[in-house]
């Protein structure tokens, strides 16, 4: 399905040699748990193997853990909860109203038209009656049935009109319906912030704006260091609950021409149009000291999970850069603040 160019289904990034080795990993599993190769259970299970769906995974490995029949309806259980959220649901929903509102108006429409019809032979039956003829209390009643069938034509076009009024309604709440929809289609569940397609997409469209205009158009990769040893700490809980802290300073420090997003697992990333490197890296600079200012406490306790931490990459974009390029660049830089002890903003090098 698609809607504004944005589909609701994942998209895979990976090369052919990663498919090729997930293959080789996702039959001998299916198999050993005689589950269908179906195309959801298949999805189901690509998903489980990246492992970039932390909540399927938990689900799934409890599943197979007590070998839970794999019925068609937990597939689509699963498919609709972990791959191709609630939006969905709501499409299908505004799809349905959709097309009530649609049939509802079209027998309105031919309800009018029909009694619209009839009036008109009436009124011309009415006119044949009416000429040559000079007996009074004849043309009274041609005039008295002319006027009644004015009348139950007025009210046919009152209850359309209504009728009208009231569909007009019911579709500027499916309008809303669907604005939500696509929101919710290109969110991320846990932090708020874009997610990964609706990503791609608004860096694929600054790209071409970049390259028409000599604007300048920085990229961030973010990602927290050794999450999961505050994972393996402090519970997966926890790990969502930094996960989110971190995407809302993100979102303090951001102004509203960038775009934050939840990129992978543990990595953020934003979009910075009409900002030059400086001011790309000055931003970065202010996300990374607030985070590791103050050390994160757990809600509701004076204990403390200690400092986290972010190293973030910067590139600016060269007007023959390709989105994977740009993306490179920025994560390169990411992964040498690693290397380089962590907490830290690195630029990309310069070419
Ligand atoms: N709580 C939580 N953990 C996640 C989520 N997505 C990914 N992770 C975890 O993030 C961790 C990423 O770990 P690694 O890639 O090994 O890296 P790291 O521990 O952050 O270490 P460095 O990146 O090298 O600093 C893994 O343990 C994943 O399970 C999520 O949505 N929630």
């Amino acid at each position: 399905m698609i809607i504004d160019g944005l589909t609701f289904l994942p998209t895979y990034d990976d090369t052919l040699e990663q498919n090729a080795e997930y293959l080789r990993q996702i039959l001998p599993l299916m198999s050993k748990h005689k589950i269908a190769t179906d195309p959801l259970n298949f999805a189901i299970f690509y998903e489980y193997i990246i492992g970039r769906n932390i909540g399927l995974n938990n689900e799934l490995d409890a599943l197979l853990g007590k070998q839970v029949v794999f019925t068609s309806e937990l597939s689509a259980k699963l498919f609709k909860k972990y791959i191709c959220d609630t939006s969905i649901d709501s499409l299908e929903k505004i799809n349905h109203l959709l097309l009530q509102l649609i049939n509802k108006t079209g027998e309105a429409l031919d309800t009018t038209g029909e009694k619209a019809s009839a009036a008109t032979i009436d009124f011309q039956n009415q006119s044949k009656k009416l000429e040559n003829n000079q007996d009074l209390p004849e043309i009274k009643i041609v005039l008295t049935e002319i006027i009644a069938g004015t009348k139950g034509l007025a009210e046919t076009s009152m209850t359309l009109q209504t009728q009208l009024d009231d569909n007009k309604k019911e579709m500027q709440l499916l309008r809303q319906e669907l604005a939500h929809a696509r929101e919710t289609a290109k969110t991320d569940a846990l932090t708020g912030l874009l997610n990964r397609r609706a990503f791609d997409q608004k860096l694929n469209e600054y790209i071409e704006i970049h390259k028409q205009n000599d604007v300048e158009l920085c990229l961030l990769i973010l990602d927290i260091d050794h999450f999961k040893q505050v994972n393996d700490t402090f519970g997966h809980q926890m790990g969502d609950n930094v996960l989110r802290y971190t995407a809302n300073l993100m979102k303090q420090h951001i102004t509203e021409h960038h775009c934050a997003a939840r990129y992978g697992g543990e990595e953020m990333a934003i979009i910075m149009p009409n900002t030059p490197l400086n001011k790309a890296m000055e931003i970065a600079e202010k996300i990374r000291t607030s985070l590791a200012q103050h050390p994160l406490k757990l809600k509701g306790s004076k204990k403390s999970i200690g400092k986290v931490t972010i190293s973030i990459g910067v590139s600016s974009f060269k007007i023959n850069d390709s989105i994977e390029s740009l993306i490179e660049r920025a994560d390169m830089a990411m992964y040498r603040a690693k290397d380089n002890g962590r907490n830290q903003v690195m630029a990309e090098n310069a070419i």
